[in-house]
C-alpha cells in the first residue's frame, strides 16, 4: 500500500480545569492512506472531535498535545509533524491541503456573505485566482457537489437554502482547493436519513473523482458501514478496536463495538431483530476507571480487567484493546 498520508501515533490530549488537568486521548494511534475511508467511530464524548481538531491545529486554548506525533505528507511527498508546526504553517495547509466539514453548516457558514464569496475567499486565501476565475471556479464546485441552478444560487445567503443544501456548500467550500486530506466531523448527523444518503453519496463520488483521503468521524455504525474502508472504535479517549471495515463488521471482537452493533438497525441484519442499547455512559474524564475504561460497562468484565489494557494483535490488521477479545457476552 502507499505511504500513509497521516500516521497519529500514540497522541495524548489534555486539557486544563481549574486547578487540575484531564486526559482526553490516551495513546491514539491511526492511519490513513491515500484515497481511502478511515471512520473514527464512538459515542459522544469518545475523543473523535478532539482528535480531528488536533490534527487541524484547532484545539480550545485550554487543551494540548501532551505527547505523540501527527506525520502528515503533503501532496509534494514531505512528511512532517503537525504538533510541531507553527501557527503560520498550519494556517497554509488548512483548507488548501487539510480540510473539515462539520455536522451543522450553519455555525461554520457566515450568515452575512453570499455562498460564492464564501467559497471564493478560499481561492482568494490560498490561489493566485482573478476575481472572474474565482467566481468561475466557485460555479464549477457548485454544479460538482449538485447545486441545482447554480447560476442563480451562487449569490444567495446560507439562510435561503436549504440543510441539505448548506451541506453541499460545506463540501463545495471543503474542496474547492482540492485538498488531499478531509475531514468530515459527522457531516450527516443533523439531516434526515434520505438528504443523509444523498450526502454521503456525493462524498463518495467526489473521493472517487477527484481522489482524496476521508477522515470521517461518526457515531453511527450504519454510516461506518457507507462510508470506510477502515474503522477505528474509540471509547472515553482511546481506541479499543482497529480493523478493515469489512474484517471489523464480520469478526467485532471488542464488547463495545459489539454493544455499538447492537443497538443500531444495521444493513443485512434480520428485520425485528431486538436492539439493545449499552448500559450506562462513558466516563468522565476525571474519573476514568484504573483498568480497561469500559469494564464498568461491560457484560464480561471480570478482575483481569482491572488491569490497564491496550491494542494488541488479533488477526492480520485486526487490533483489540481487551482481555477477553472475541468472547461472546452471554447476558447483557
Ligand atoms: N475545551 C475543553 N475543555 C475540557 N474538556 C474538553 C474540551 N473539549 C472537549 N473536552 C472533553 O474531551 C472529551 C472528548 O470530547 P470529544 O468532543 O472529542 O468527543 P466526541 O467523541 O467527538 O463526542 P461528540 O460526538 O459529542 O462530539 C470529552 O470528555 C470532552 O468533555
Amino acid at each position: 500500500m502507499n505511504e500513509p498520508v497521516l500516521d497519529v501515533r500514540n497522541l495524548r490530549v489534555a486539557f486544563r480545569a481549574r486547578r487540575s488537568s484531564v486526559t482526553a486521548l490516551r495513546d491514539v494511534s491511526f492511519t490513513l492512506h491515500p484515497g481511502r475511508t478511515l471512520a473514527l467511530v464512538g459515542e459522544s464524548g469518545s475523543g473523535k472531535s478532539v482528535s480531528s481538531l488536533a490534527i487541524m491545529g484547532l484545539l480550545p486554548p485550554n487543551g494540548a498535545v501532551t505527547g505523540g506525533a501527527i506525520h502528515y505528507r503533503a501532496v509534494d511527498g514531505s512528511v512532517s509533524d503537525l504538533t510541531t508546526a507553527s501557527k503560520s504553517e498550519m494556517r497554509a495547509r488548512r483548507g488548501a491541503e487539510i480540510a473539515m466539514i462539520f455536522q451543522e453548516p450553519m455555525s461554520s457558514l457566515n450568515p452575512l456573505f453570499t455562498i460564492g464569496d464564501q467559497i471564493g475567499e478560499m481561492l482568494l486565501l490560498h490561489t493566485d485566482l482573478d476575481a472572474r476565475q474565482r467566481r468561475q471556479r466557485v460555479l464549477e464546485m457548485l454544479e460538482l457537489v449538485e447545486i441545482p441552478a447554480a447560476a442563480s444560487r451562487i449569490d444567495n445567503y446560507p439562510h435561503e437554502l436549504s440543510g441539505g443544501m448548506r451541506q453541499r456548500v460545506m463540501i463545495a467550500l471543503a474542496m474547492v482547493c482540492n485538498p488531499a486530506l478531509l475531514i468530515a466531523d459527522e457531516p450527516t448527523t443533523a439531516l434526515d436519513v434520505t438528504i443523509q444518503a444523498q450526502i454521503l453519496d456525493l462524498m463518495r463520488r467526489l473521493q472517487k473523482e477527484l481522489g482524496m483521503s476521508i477522515l470521517f468521524i461518526t457515531h453511527d455504525m450504519g454510516v461506518v458501514a457507507e462510508m470506510a474502508d477502515d474503522v477505528a472504535v474509540m471509547y472515553a479517549g482511546a481506541i479499543v478496536e482497529q480493523a478493515g471495515a469489512s474484517e471489523l463488521f464480520a469478526r467485532p471482537s471488542h464488547p463495545y463495538t459489539r454493544g455499538l452493533l447492537h443497538s443500531i438497525p444495521m444493513p443485512g441484519r434480520p428485520e425485528g431483530e431486538r436492539l439493545v442499547p449499552i448500559p450506562g455512559t462513558v466516563p468522565p474524564l476525571h474519573a476514568m476507571p484504573e483498568g480497561c475504561a469500559f469494564a464498568p460497562r461491560c457484560g464480561l468484565a471480570d478482575e483481569a480487567c482491572r488491569k490497564p489494557v491496550s491494542l494488541s494483535d488479533f488477526a492480520p490488521n485486526h487490533r483489540v484493546a481487551c482481555f477477553h477479545a472475541g468472547r461472546e457476552v452471554t447476558h447483557v
